[in-house]
């Protein structure tokens, strides 16, 4: 079922060919960006949070953005609205690539049990939950103290959730402490972390050899910004006005060769696509806006 929308890895270059709307430099220069220079510098959140201790991967700046809304994380209808709606979508990617790279059974109710996952920046929870119900050991983490906290109230009211681990740290945290996962997933996380690079060579670091990798992002394409910022956050109001920095989004090819420097090998990448008419989300080999890639650490 998923061979038609799975984006492979093959086809990169055909679907991200457009070198000219992913060059940076031409975006930097482009009217389109100077026109809207005030929405981007638009940045409505405090800067005061509690969170992890200070090391390479924060960006004070965003956490503080998290931190203003982490009341509204299990509010279906509130500003992770977004997250609730595509989670079916992303975890049917995780199921499906996870499943296949460990030999488990996709059709069984807890595929993943005897599997240990890490969820960086796991946020209230949104994924973590679903996870632990598919028989995953998961322990997640987040660098902002009141997610944890919400994460770890809501996830104690389900028997199977109340034995996720969660913890106010960071993944380069985890790496001093020198834990090791079958499976480290960072949804949505890359675009806001101080340095990609680093992140990258973080998560490597936490995932046993032949592990897995998950990572979910925004391409920096033209299309990014007129569909995940100003319609999402200015014209549709999903996501709070200056939630994202559209010189923080990474294409595709970027994060791969990312990942490759970091000993991850991807392996396969899905688009999301949204249909306005049911409100859904389905993966797509259209890699042009929010996409999702599935990679495999290097045996040392
Ligand atoms: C958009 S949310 C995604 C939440 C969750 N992964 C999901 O997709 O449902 C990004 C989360 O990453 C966290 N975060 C940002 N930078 C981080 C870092 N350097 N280390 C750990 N967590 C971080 C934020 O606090 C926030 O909860
Ligand atoms: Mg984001």
């Amino acid at each position: 079922m998923f061979s038609r929308s799975l984006y492979r890895l093959r086809n990169l270059s055909r679907h991200n060919g457009h070198s000219f709307y992913n060059s940076s430099s031409y975006f930097k220069h482009s009217a389109l960006i100077t026109a809207f220079q005030p929405l981007l510098h638009n940045k409505p959140y405090a800067t005061t949070t509690q969170h992890a201790a200070s090391t390479s991967s924060l960006n004070q700046t965003e956490l503080a953005k998290f931190a203003a809304i982490a009341e509204s994380w299990w509010d279906a209808e509130g500003p992770f609205k977004p997250l609730h709606v595509m989670n079916p979508t992303r975890l049917a990617f995780i199921r499906s690539t996870l499943c296949r790279h460990f030999g488990k059974d996709p059709f069984s109710v807890r595929p993943f049990e005897g599997l240990k996952f890490v969820d960086v920046g796991c946020g209230g929870g949104i994924l973590s939950e679903p996870l632990a119900r598919m028989g995953a050991s998961v322990t997640g983490i987040d660098a902002v103290d009141k997610n944890i906290k919400i994460a770890r109230l809501h996830a104690d009211l389900d028997p199977v959730a109340s034995s996720i681990e969660y913890q106010c740290t960071t993944a380069e945290n985890l790496v001093e402490e020198q834990k090791k996962f079958d499976a480290v997933i960072a949804l949505e996380v890359i675009e806001h972390v101080a340095d990609p690079a680093e992140f990258c060579k973080s998560l490597s670091a936490l995932t046993v050899s032949n592990g897995a990798t998950v990572i979910s992002t925004i391409n920096r394409s033209m299309r990014a910004y007129a569909t995940a910022i100003v319609a999402a956050e200015y014209i549709l109001h999903w996501l709070p006005k200056g939630t994202h920095e559209w010189s923080s989004f990474l294409t595709p090819e970027e994060l791969v060769m990312t990942l490759q420097r970091a000993s991850i090998s991807v392996e396969e990448m899905a688009g999301f696509a949204y249909n306005p008419l049911t409100g859904q989300w389905s993966l797509s080999d259209d890699v042009g806006v929010n996409f999702i890639a599935f990679g495999i650490k290097n045996s040392e």
